[in-house]
């Protein structure tokens, strides 16, 4: 399979650089009238693969809504996955697993291995029992075309106190953590298949260096306060590796599929003239 940083830029290109994040609330499944349950579960994501699958180039299903439920919510997430990659979707699974490297073996095992059936395109990761302990997600998913995204900064405060902290070397952990996503992505063109998380609620980053020839996914705009024109300050000349995503603010316009599609297409042509300045 073509490397994924490659097949995102293409996307990206093609459609635009919005994620949207499936997050089934059981706030959001009460606004749509549904029952917080399986079933429920099952009619919210599936309205949202129909009704979002052909026209957004990169879906974020947020795992723990659906292992809620059980082996029957993963087996709604199984094929939700399954559908949007058959739509022309890209599947970011974010399930931010991080463990030491022979469990993570078998973290990656599960979502970057193509015979899985939770395979998706790019798994989120968190590199906080070291960056190496990820090796086996990282060697995994350059042999199978697949991608990461690693928690650098995110976009939640409480981040600051491990992310921001300053070590012997001087540099704090997040640039350590993006320097060894930046040689990851050595010579990768279009771009590189391992990303970083950088909230888009930060304001200025320009102490940090972004430019990591990958992709930044970049959570926090609409119900965490964050707004599309935000992305330029935040990013300097990243700006175009950025794959913001917005999931409740876009979520909250179902069960209408019509409704849903006008808030992605209406958020998805608000980063593009941010991006493009
Ligand atoms: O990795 C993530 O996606 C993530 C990282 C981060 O720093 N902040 C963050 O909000 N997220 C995820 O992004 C989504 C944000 O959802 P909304 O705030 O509803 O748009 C949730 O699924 C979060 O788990």
């Amino acid at each position: 399979m073509t490397a994924f940083g490659a097949r995102l830029r293409a996307a990206m290109d093609e459609r635009g650089p919005l994620c949207v994040g499936i997050d089934p609330h059981a706030s959001l499944l009460a606004a749509w009238g549904l029952e917080d349950d399986v079933d429920g579960l099952e009619t919210f994501t599936r309205t949202v693969v129909e009704a979002l699958a052909g026209t957004v180039a990169v879906f974020k299903p947020q795992s723990a809504f659906f292992e809620r439920f059980g082996s029957r919510g993963v087996a709604v997430l199984e094929r939700a996955v399954a559908d949007l990659r058959a739509a022309g979707g890209l599947v970011v699974m974010d399930a931010k697993r991080g463990d030491i490297g022979s469990t993570m073996a078998a973290y990656a095992q599960t979502y970057l291995r193509p015979d899985s059936p939770l395979f998706s395109d790019a798994l989120t990761v968190s590199p906080y029992l070291g960056y190496g302990s990820l090796k086996p997600a990282v060697d995994l998913a350059r042999e199978s075309g697949a991608g990461l995204f690693v928690l650098a900064l995110t976009s939640n405060p409480e981040g600051a106190e491990v992310q921001r902290a300053v070590r012997e070397d001087g540099r704090t952990v997040a640039a350590t953590m993006l320097a060894h996503l930046a040689a990851e992505n050595a010579g990768e063109t279009p771009m590189g298949s391992f990303g970083a998380v950088v909230g888009a609620t930060l304001g200025d980053l320009s102490s940090f260096d972004l430019d990591i020839d990958g992709p930044l996914l970049a959570p926090g705009i609409g119900a965490q306060g964050a707004t599309p024109a935000d992305l330029p300050a935040v990013f300097g000349a990243a700006v175009r590796n950025v794959v913001p995503n917005v999931s409740r603010a876009v979520l909250r316009h179902g069960p209408d599929a019509a409704a849903l599609r006008g808030a992605a297409e209406r958020y998805a042509d608000e980063v593009r003239a941010a991006v493009a300045g």
